[in-house]
């Protein structure tokens, strides 16, 4: 960590106010301030916050940059502190590069090609679950509703059907509490109530957890699922798998999979509604693939034929990336670009801002799915997933559970916003739009509700 600013500095953002920098704004503003930066001092300049300089840096020459030298010159083992005090120092990322490689060399292959097929079903099962809940006319929350729908899927996907039907609310209340500790700001040791709440539901966490692998062992599910193969399996040098990391990597894998999708497909239901044209060509297109087709026969092949709505997805991941800041920290003292980045120092990008750049996408502000049937090669300037070695290992399984989801639901209902201009929830949070953010549904075709 540094708290010397070399004079070959990025330019310092005005506005620092004395003991604290910028750290206030930041939290309440975290876009704003990229947004304000980027507006006064160009592609890259410095924030205080207390203790030390951060340099921010915008636009795609700068990504490729924060991507690639991850795990060289920039780390991100050092780079969230928070994650270490959810997880384990001797798990995945935070234990070092070998490490890592090996654990994620046992996941990574069940979020690749044809894997993806065995995710098909369940969350086919788990949007007619919500269908069938939902009846034929009436409201819900946006988010309330997209939430437990996408930690459903999660819970099924990865802690098995048998567990998933027997989880009551306590668990998602649970899991809630836990990923409220994932706070990027406050140190871990504060005896703050939602980090002391979160340090005790990672205990039942990693009970149940426990338990629900020693019971697998002695009882095995046939064919084996996400679960009872990762159980199973060793690593390429034939090592077991110790139970804590399998305990933290389905932890990982559930946390990371729910807070960001339910921000993701919350922005998708929002940007199509307020764009009845656009709105109006993915449900031509869900009904042209769809149509006739019972869910339980779904294919990967049959998602990847909705393309439209596809480049709905990466349009909102585009306008709306609900991880609007990533950061690293410099590994060792360099020079890039002119600056001397002494090591300690903790670099960040913006994609909220880098994705409205005029120059990568004209009318950066418009909602124009179209932009990338024009020009697919565009979707290269997007990192809302991240890039390189530390791409998300999920985002495969994203747009499929999202494409899914949002096919069902606008083929089978009419949706209204009720809250016409939501607005992201304030603070340095996952940029979910904020609640209430009310929709109104009818069944158009009654004939088609789930029995
Ligand atoms: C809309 C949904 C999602 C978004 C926007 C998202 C975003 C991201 C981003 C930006 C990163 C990289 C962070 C960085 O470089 O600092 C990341 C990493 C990761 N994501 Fe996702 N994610 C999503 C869904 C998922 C899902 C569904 C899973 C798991 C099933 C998942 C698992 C992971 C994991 C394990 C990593 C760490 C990868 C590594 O370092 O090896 N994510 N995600």
């Amino acid at each position: 960590m540094t708290d010397i600013t070399p004079p070959d500095s990025p330019p310092m953002l005005s506005g620092a106010r004395p003991v604290i920098g910028h750290a206030a704004e930041f939290i309440r503003h975290p876009v704003g301030i990229a947004e304000r930066g980027h507006a006064e001092c160009g592609r890259a300049f410095s924030v205080r916050i207390p203790g030390r300089t951060a340099y921010m840096f915008i636009g795609p020459e700068h990504n490729r940059f924060f991507f690639s030298e991850t795990d060289k010159r920039l780390s991100i083992r050092t780079a969230y502190p928070f994650f270490v005090r959810m997880f384990d120092p001797a798990f995945y990322f935070f234990a070092g590069a070998d490490e890592y490689k090996r654990q994620r060399a046992l996941v990574l292959p069940r979020f690749q090609g044809k894997q993806l097929q065995n995710y098909v079903r369940t969350m086919v099962d788990e949007v007619v679950d919500l269908d069938r809940a939902l009846g034929d006319a009436g409201e819900f929350d946006l988010v309330r509703t997209m939430g437990p729908l996408v930690m459903r899927i999660a819970a099924r996907a990865f802690l098995g059907h048998d567990f998933s039907a027997r989880l009551e609310n306590g668990f998602f209340e649970t899991f809630r509490r836990f990923s409220a500790g994932m706070d990027p700001i406050m140190p871990g040791w504060l005896p703050l109530p939602h980090l002391l709440r979160s340090r005790r539901a990672k205990r039942r966490l990693h009970r149940l957890m426990g338990e629900l692998i020693e019971q697998r062992r002695r009882d095995p599910v046939e064919p084996g699922d996400f679960l009872q193969t990762l159980i199973e399996a060793r690593y390429d040098d034939g090592d077991e798998v110790p139970d804590q990391v399998l305990i933290n990597l389905i932890l990982l894998f559930s946390w990371a999979g729910h807070e960001t999708t339910t921000g993701h497909i919350s922005w998708a239901v929002i940007d199509l509604l307020q764009h009845p044209d656009k709105l109006a060509r993915v449900v031509a297109e869900a009904h042209a693939v769809l149509d006739g087709k019972p869910a339980e026969e779904l294919t990967l092949s049959d998602v990847g034929r909705l393309k439209y709505l596809d480049h709905a997805l990466h349009e909102t991941e585009r306008l709306h990336p609900v991880a609007f800041t990533m950061a690293r920290t410099a590994a060792e003292t360099f020079e890039y670009q002119g600056y001397t980045i002494p090591r300690g120092a903790m670099l960040m990008i913006s994609p909220a801002v880098t994705h409205r750049l005029g120059e990568l996408y004209p009318d950066p502000h418009e909602f124009r799915p179209e932009r990338f049937a024009e020009n697919p090669k565009d979707t290269r300037y997007l990192v809302g997933f991240g890039g390189g070695v530390h791409r998300c290992l999920g985002v495969h399984f994203a747009y499929l559970e999202m494409t899914i989801a949002l096919a069902h639901l606008f083929r089978e209902f009419d949706l209204e916003l009720l809250d016409r201009n939501p607005r992201p929830v304030p603070g340095a949070h996952t940029k979910w739009p904020e609640s209430p953010c009310r929709v109104r549904y009818t069944r158009k075709v009654t004939a088609r509700r789930p029995a």
